[in-house]
């Protein structure tokens, strides 16, 4: 290497440029002179001279030779003078030199240190200082996001029966009927949101000059977003005169809108409220006469036989675009339960239609008689029977509709819609792009998640880079197998672990039935000699019928089906208080799937156990899965040997030709 340097250096010393040239010259001159005055003065201006002599020098000539500085103030003689500028002639040479191709001398300064530690240090170029991964995290990140109040999920806030109603803003009669279900304290997220969403202060069902701020909440799976929503809308409508459909309530699957029905009907019991469904499971005009009193006339402010509305977004769409006078105008709530799956799905654009439904419906215009040929196409307003619209009944977006008429500007002044968005989820999106569909106003952001207070920036690079929170009392577990031993793995899980009251998870239809035929024949082999009864596992797939989903619902919820196997369709929201594992038979597409299968379980502050099984070719991906969302040491490796697996070899080996037997025969 030197060798090579040194090779380089070599032609370049040789040569000089003018410029050196001139200088020596110069400098030449100057020591003449010098020798002159020191011959005369005996050295006795010498700083002077040197100064002189600097100024005109490159500085960092200047700043090289402390030596020759040194020496002259030494030189006694002439002849030691002339000697020295001899010497000193070659060292301003090497100077320049070393100076100009510093870049390229690496080994010439190593042949001279003194001189190379009096260079001056030039910067050296490099890159600019990189943004930290936390920076770059939080680039562009939303305002309300890093404005989130963030909620311990030990939170709890106790439900006090009388007068007092402990902070919790609910009435005497709600926390009367919590008592009777059970409910005894408030969870964190319901601690959280009741109070914001029931102010002291608030006397009247719309809030046309102070409209409500929209809240998105991200809580874990099993923490009680359900009641979050449902209390505070109780809460609020009950005091409503007219029904109108103030209250609208958007879920991704008929099963979740079942079960959010029967919440609301359990806690609205003893008020007048009246909820209705919109899923398709019933015909469509059996739902239109459920939902809207009068299809015959166009009624301004539409009418409605229900206070709150639960439904999916396809048949929402449906009903908006098909069933006449049914409304959006008096919305007070519209909550987005599993925003994030429902934010992803399209269904012919069903968020923007709703959000458009909820502004000011457009005045029909009709052609106004003309009275002159100037008044020819002109448009007016068409006159609604304002008969049927009662004060109490009309939302602000019905009262600017009325601007055309001659009403007290009380009735017509322009005011906001107070429609409020509630968005729920245990994996809420943090995309601001999708967010922003969603038109939200002021949006205050609630995250239940065990975070540091001290540390913001952590807290938030978390909720960025999406690491949800998980349940505390959730014991997770992996177990890596060889795919052709997978099935013999599951039946060695469930019976050492004595697992019933599951859900299994699988990836398709087809993995769910023939796991559970196999699980079958595997039963009737186990169970031929024993006194004890086969576990009793049950396939539920989207491919079934709504009444049979609900009745086989209905038997594992009773206990009767010991182990349930489905399709992500029930993955999501699904709350099945006895659940006391998962089993992920086959690895979940991604960490959003993993963490609503894997929270059926552990809700409410119960224990529960998820395992999650995975082949020896997914479990690079998987594991690399668990890293990216700072989860792979909460989940503990178990390891499952031949040795572990042999009694149940001879059993699993029959069911297997049993299963081939009925493919070969459907073939
Ligand atoms: N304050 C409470 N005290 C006792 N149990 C509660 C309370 N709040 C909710 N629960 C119960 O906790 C369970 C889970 O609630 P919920 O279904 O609302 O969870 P979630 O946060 O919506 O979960 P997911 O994200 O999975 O949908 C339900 O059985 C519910 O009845």
């Amino acid at each position: 290497m030197s060798g090579t340097a040194s090779a380089n250096v070599a032609p370049i010393t040789k040569e000089k440029t003018k410029s050196k040239q001139r200088y020596l010259k110069r400098k030449k001159e100057r020591r003449k002179i010098r020798t002159k005055s020191s011959l005369k003065s005996k050295g006795d201006d010498k700083d002077e001279s040197e100064d002189e002599e600097m100024e005109d020098a490159p500085k960092s000539i200047s700043l090289t030779l402390p030596e020759e500085r040194n020496g002259l103030i030494q030189e006694k003689t002439l002849q030691r003078s002339k000697k020295r500028s001899r010497e000193e002639d070659q060292e301003d040479e090497d100077v320049l030199m070393a100076t100009e191709e510093r870049d390229i001398s690496p080994s010439r300064r190593s042949q001279s240190p003194e001189l190379v530690s009096a260079l001056p240090s030039f910067p050296l170029p490099a890159l600019p200082n990189a943004p930290s991964k936390s920076d770059l995290a939080l680039q562009g990140l939303d305002q309300a996001l890093i404005g989130a109040e963030w909620v311990s999920p030990t939170t709890v806030l106790p439900i006090p029966i009388g007068k007092d109603d402990g902070g919790t803003r609910l009435s005497e009669r709600t926390r009367m009927r919590l008592r009777d279900i059970g409910i005894t304290e408030l969870f964190a997220v319901q601690t959280a949101l009741l109070p914001f969403l029931l102010p002291s202060q608030q006397h009247s069902l719309y809030l046309p000059y102070s409209p409500p701020r929209d809240v998105c909440v991200s809580a874990p799976t099993g923490s009680g977003k359900t009641l979050a929503y449902v209390l505070p809308i109780i809460e609020t409508l009950s005091s409503r005169v007219v029904t109108r459909l103030r209250a609208l309530i958007v879920l991704p699957t008929r099963d979740l809108v079942a079960q959010v029905r029967e919440t609301i009907e359990v806690l609205s019991k003893g008020t007048k409220l009246k909820v209705g469904t919109a899923t398709g499971q019933h015909s469509f005009a059996h739902e239109q006469s459920q939902l809207v009193q009068d299809k015959n006339i166009d009624l301004l402010g539409g009418s409605s036989k229900v206070d709150i509305l639960i439904c999916t977004p396809g048949r929402l769409i449906d009903h908006l675009v098909g069933t006449p006078n049914f409304s959006l105008q008096h919305l007070r709530f519209l909550v987005v339960d599993e925003a994030d799956r429902l934010l992803a799905q399209s269904f012919q654009g069903w968020l923007a239609q709703v959000l458009a439904a909820t502004r000011v419906r457009p005045t029909t215009l009709v052609a106004q008689q003309p009275q002159s040929e100037s008044e020819q196409n002109v448009m007016v307003p068409q006159l609604h029977p304002l008969d049927s619209l009662l004060p109490d009944g009309l939302s602000p977006t019905v009262l600017g509709n009325l601007t055309s008429y001659s009403m007290p500007s009380f009735f017509t002044e322009h005011r906001s819609t107070s429609c409020q968005k509630l968005l729920f989820s245990a994996t809420l999106t943090r995309d601001p792009g999708k967010i922003s569909t969603l038109e939200l106003r002021n949006p205050k952001y609630f995250i239940v998640q065990g975070s540091d207070a001290n540390h913001t920036e952590s807290n938030l690079l978390d909720v960025v880079t999406e690491k949800f929170s998980m349940p505390a009392t959730l014991n997770e577990h992996m177990i890596v197998s060889d795919p052709s031993e997978k099935p013999l793995v599951f039946f060695h899980l469930v019976h050492t672990q004595n697992i019933t009251n599951a859900l299994v998870f699988t990836k398709s239809t087809e993995s769910t039935i023939r796991l559970v035929r196999l699980f079958e024949f595997f039963e009737a082999k186990r169970t031929d000699n024993e006194s004890s009864a086969p576990l009793v596992l049950r396939a539920y797939s989207s491919d079934l019928p709504s009444q049979e989903r609900k009745s086989i619902l209905e038997q594992f919820k009773e206990q009767k089906i010991n182990i349930l196997v489905c399709s992500d369709l029930i993955s999501r929201g699904i709350d099945i208080s006895h659940v006391s594992h998962v089993v992920s038979y086959d690895v979940p597409v991604d960490m959003r799937k993993y963490v609503h299968r894997v929270g059926r379980t552990a809700r409410a502050g119960r224990t529960g156990d998820a395992w999650t099984l995975v082949e020896q070719q997914e479990a690079r991906y998987f594991k690399q899965m668990l890293k990216n969302a700072g989860h792979l040491e909460l989940v503990k490796r178990v390891r499952i040997n031949a040795k572990d697996l042999a009694p149940l070899l001879p059993h699993y080996e029959a069911a297997l030709n049993n299963l081939k037997e009925v493919y070969t025969r459907q073939s």
